[in-house]
């Protein structure tokens, strides 16, 4: 039986608040909040000065494991994400093989029960071949599904090659549909007139361009008439486009939307002025855009027509990103720095810590039904994070944890810092310290 503890008079972030109490954990779980006296925990930590944070819920990660562990797995990220605050993920399906049954999915839990300091979901992938098998499954069991394995598995976008798919997953499918929104056949005609001019070493500079806002926007667009048409429940990931941001609503709960959006942090952080510095080091899926794209989802974020904050972290070796344009791999590390990128924007004024909260805490929880976390509430597992404001530090080679060892942010001074993380009432970051012994639970639905 693990130890009770008492973080002291930390500010607590929660619920559009902050305020000064004492939390008690007691096992997994938050046995009380409010004035608690010393001599009640067998633990005391001193939280005074610090903040308090439900741990993050990131709605959008790739662990590469299964078949991909040369870039990730789910032992070195799930590290990396404790470390940077987070406390639960949710997994895509492009792991090899792609994730395409509920086999493969039970095979993932498994390997996750085993390696994972971080609580975790995975979703699944749809294609051609699994189509009519999944949509007779009884989902009510998962917490999401996805059209990414047909895309991922690098056979099309199922968006843009089989609208008739669509229209059957739309028409008859009743949990969360999770779109990767890009029309590929925009992006083809794009990539064929840049290859004509350059070969295969077109400036990453246009990677913006090839993926272009008009190929984000009709795709999106397309999608929300579909699931308007029936009815679904449509959840686009990384938006990345200011003009997106028009296709969403935000005067009704997020409990009672059925289209509900997503930014990624890279897509707020980086602008199109970075290509200059990081070349494809940022060449993201969809692509990082302009300036003003940043701002318009950073506003979109803020008045809620966007529901949450993911990483969409997409880790790949770095000889697989140091290549010309065409064959460098798509996608970045992120997961250990979301947290932190966000910090950083509140102290530039731009964004609140409630605000911060309630995007990769509350409302992932929220919009996945995730049982009892999210928040910091009596009764709910103990996954917080305790950060400090003023503790400015370096992205360094020596302090990132990514297997893949490398990171679009080295260089990037923070003024925050995350120093503790519990994950269901462990304690498994510790300024820079893990319990490696530790391991997360699965995602649960919750009952209402
Ligand atoms: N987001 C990315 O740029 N990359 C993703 C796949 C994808 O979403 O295209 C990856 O798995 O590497």
């Amino acid at each position: 039986m693990s130890k009770t503890i008492l973080i002291q008079q930390a500010n607590l972030v929660n619920e559009g608040k902050i305020q000064v109490a004492d939390v008690l954990i007691s096992g997994e779980f938050i046995q009380k909040i409010g004035q608690i006296p010393a001599e009640e925990a067998e633990v005391v930590v001193d939280g005074r000065g610090k903040y308090l944070l439900p741990g993050a819920i990131d709605g959008q990660v790739h662990f590469r494991d299964p078949g991909l562990t040369h870039k990730a797995d789910l032992h070195s990220e799930s590290r990396a994400a404790v470390a940077g605050g987070v406390t639960s993920f949710i997994d895509m399906p492009n792991t090899r093989p792609n994730t395409l049954n509920l086999d493969l999915l039970a095979e993932k839990y498994r390997l996750a029960s085993e390696k994972s300091l971080a609580n975790y979901a995975f979703l699944l992938g749809i294609n051609g071949e699994n189509l009519e098998e999944v949509l007779q499954w009884d989902t009510s069991d998962l917490l999401a599904i996805t059209d990414d394995g047909l895309y991922f598995s690098g056979k099309g976008n199922i968006l843009a090659d089989r609208p008739d798919m669509l229209e059957r997953i739309f028409s008859t499918y009743k949990g969360i549909i999770a779109i990767h929104s890009e029309k590929e056949e925009i992006v083809e005609k794009n990539e064929e007139a840049y290859r004509e001019k350059y070969g295969d070493d077109v400036p990453v500079k246009f990677h913006p361009i090839i993926r272009s806002e008009q190929a984000c926007f009709e795709a999106t667009e397309r999608a929300i008439a579909l699931a308007e048409k029936h009815g679904a429940r449509l959840h686009i990931l990384h938006l990345s486009t200011a003009k997106e941001t028009s296709l969403f609503r935000n005067d009704i709960p997020l409990k009672d939307k059925k289209i509900t959006t997503e930014v990624s942090v890279h897509h707020l952080w980086f602008t199109d002025a970075d290509y200059e510095e990081k070349g494809t080091l940022i060449k993201w899926n969809p692509a990082i855009k302009t300036q003003k794209d940043a701002e318009g989802l950073l506003e979109a974020l803020l008045d809620d027509r966007i529901d949450l904050i993911t990483t969409d972290h997409a880790p790949h070796a770095i000889e697989e990103k140091l290549k010309p344009y065409f064959q460098s791999m798509s996608g970045a590390p992120l997961v250990q720095h979301s947290v932190v990128c966000l910090l950083e924007f509140h102290k530039q004024g731009k964004i609140s810590l409630e605000k911060i909260v309630e995007k990769m805490c509350h409302n992932p929880a929220i919009l996945y039904q995730i049982d009892r976390r999210g928040y910091i509430r009596e009764g709910y597992y103990a996954d917080l994070t305790l950060v400090d404001l003023d503790s400015p530090w370096t992205v360094s080679k020596e302090n990132i944890l990514y297997k893949c060892g490398w990171s679009p942010l080295e260089g990037t001074t923070f003024q925050s810092q995350v120093i503790k993380t519990w994950v269901n009432g462990n304690l498994v970051f510790d300024q820079g310290t893990f319990d490696d012994s530790s391991r997360g639970m699965a995602l649960v639905k919750s009952k209402s």
